[in-house]
C-alpha cells in the first residue's frame, strides 16, 4: 500500500539525513520503525505524511504517486500522523479536536469511546481546552485519540509511548492490536518500546538515514539488541 523509492532528504544545511530509502509496506500490517536516536525515523515519517518533502525519490500510496502532494492532500488521501511532540490548540476543546479529526460531528458516546482507547476518562476531559494546563502525557493521548478518530488508510504514530503512564500505555497497545485485527488500514509506529516491538508484524530498523534491516518480528527481534551493542563505542561496551 505504501511504497518509497530511492527516497532522500537533505536538511537546509545540505546534510543528507535520509539516504536512499526503499520500502514496501503491505496493507493491514502493524509495522514498527525502530533504531537509535537521530537515525532518521521521525524524518522518514514526516516525508511519508508530507510534513517535509523529499529531496529526491518517490512516495507512492496505493499505486498513486503522492510525492508532490502537500500534507493536506495526503491527509485527504488517507494518511494520519500523530506527532512525537503534540501540538496545542488554544481555544479548542478536546471535543472540538476529535470532531475536526474525524471530519464529522461525533456523538458524545463516540467521542468518549475514543478517549477511553487512550486511557482517558471522557467525563473529565471532553470539555477541557487544549492549552498548557494539560500535561505532556495528556496532550499526547488526546493527539493519539484524534488520529484514531480519522478513518485513515495509514496511521502513523511517532513514539506513542513517550510520556504516557504504564496503565494508559497498556490500553494503547490493546487499541493498536484491535486496530490490526480489524485489518482496516496500516499502522506505522515509531517506537523503541519492547512491548510495541513484540506486537509488530514487521520491523524496520533505521540507522544513519538508511534501512539497516527489515523483516518479520521473528527475524529481526533476536538480533536487534545485539546489533545495537555492536554499534556502541568500545568504552560503552565495557560497562
Ligand atoms: N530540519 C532539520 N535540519 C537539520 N537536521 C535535522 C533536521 N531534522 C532532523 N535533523 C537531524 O536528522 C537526524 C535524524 O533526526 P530524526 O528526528 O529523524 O531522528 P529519529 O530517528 O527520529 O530520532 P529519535 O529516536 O531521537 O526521535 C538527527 O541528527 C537530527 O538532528
Amino acid at each position: 500500500m505504501l511504497k518509497l523509492e530511492h527516497v532522500k532528504w537533505k536538511a537546509e544545511d545540505g546534510e543528507e539525513i535520509i539516504k536512499d530509502i526503499d520500502l514496501n509496506i503491505e496493507s493491514g500490517k502493524l509495522v514498527v520503525v525502530t533504531g537509535p536516536n537521530g537515525g532518521g525515523k521521525t524524518t522518514l515519517a514526516k516525508l511519508i505524511a508530507g510534513i517535509e518533502q523529499v529531496t529526491s525519490g518517490k512516495v507512492i500510496l496505493d499505486g498513486k504517486d503522492i510525492t508532490n502532494e502537500d500534507i493536506t492532500t495526503r491527509a485527504k488521501e488517507g494518511i494520519a500522523y500523530a506527532f512525537q511532540q503534540p501540538v496545542k490548540f488554544k481555544g479548542l476543546t478536546v471535543r472540538d479536536i476529535l470532531k475536526l479529526s474525524a471530519g464529522k460531528d461525533l456523538e458524545e458516546g463516540e467521542a468518549c469511546a475514543l478517549l477511553s482507547k487512550v486511557g482517558l476518562c471522557a467525563e473529565e476531559y471532553i470539555d477541557r481546552e487544549l492549552n498548557d494546563s494539560l500535561s505532556g502525557g495528556e496532550s499526547k493521548r488526546i493527539e493519539i485519540a484524534g488520529v484514531l478518530a480519522r478513518d485513515a488508510k495509514l496511521l502513523i504514530f511517532d513514539e506513542p509511548e513517550a510520556g504516557i503512564d504504564l496503565w494508559s500505555f497498556s490500553k494503547l497497545v490493546e487499541t493498536f492490536e484491535i486496530l490490526r485485527k480489524r485489518n482496516k488500514g496500516t499502522l506505522l509506529i515509531i517506537s523503541h518500546q519492547e512491548r510495541i516491538l513484540s506486537i509488530a508484524d514487521e520491523i524496520i530498523v533505521i540507522s544513519g538515514g538508511k534501512v539497516r534491516d527489515m523483516g518479520s518480528r521473528e527475524k529481526i527481534l533476536p538480533t536487534l539488541f545485539k546489533e545495537e551493542r555492536a554499534n556502541m563505542c568500545p568504552k560503552e561496551k565495557e560497562l
